[in-house]
């Protein structure tokens, strides 16, 4: 049983590049670490499948499963050769903000879209930008707003 005290948050990973991935995500533990919070993660393979999996364990707590009081998404979505670079950025990152205002989420969006491997290594734990980090704390402040606002 999770202390009801203590946030208890979903980080949902794309592990699409795996050492990008393990930099979000120390990021964003720590973070969470910091704070106090409990958090599950659960692994997808890439951004497009992050807005799916919250959209899942939402229905999940509507069947007697894990309630979270907040959400993380982390990625790293790195420009190609085509035009998929602007589906997988476009299409998560709305279907994130849908899912976070239809269902007033306590959503903290770590996916990064990025030109190239400069800017991305520029943006995760082992930089001063920490985006993981970042998002982590952007769930916390929503939860703490949330309960403000009586949700
Ligand atoms: N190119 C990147 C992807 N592409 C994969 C998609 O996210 C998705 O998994 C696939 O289309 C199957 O549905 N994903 C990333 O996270 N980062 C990329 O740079
Ligand atoms: C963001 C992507 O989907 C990208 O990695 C795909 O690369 P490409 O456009 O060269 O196939």
């Amino acid at each position: 049983m999770s202390d009801p005290s203590r946030p208890h948050i979903l980080i949902v990973e794309a592990r699409f590049y795996d050492d990008m991935a393990d930099a979000l995500l120390d990021g964003a533990k720590a973070a969470l670490d910091e704070a106090g919070a409990t958090y599950d993660i659960v692994t997808v393979p890439g951004a497009l499948e992050i807005p799916p999996a919250i959209s899942m364990a939402l229905d999940g707590q509507e069947n007697g499963g894990t309630r979270y009081d907040g959400f993380v998404a982390l990625g790293m979505v790195i420009r190609g050769e085509t035009y998929h670079f602007d589906i997988v950025s476009n299409e998560s990152s709305r279907a994130l903000m849908d899912l976070a205002v239809s269902e007033s989420l306590a959503l903290g969006n770590g996916i990064m879209t990025v030109e190239n491997e400069e800017q991305a290594w520029a943006r995760v734990k082992r930089s001063e930008k920490d985006k993981g980090g970042f998002a982590a704390r952007a769930a916390l402040t929503m939860i703490a707003l949330k309960k403000k606002l009586g949700g």
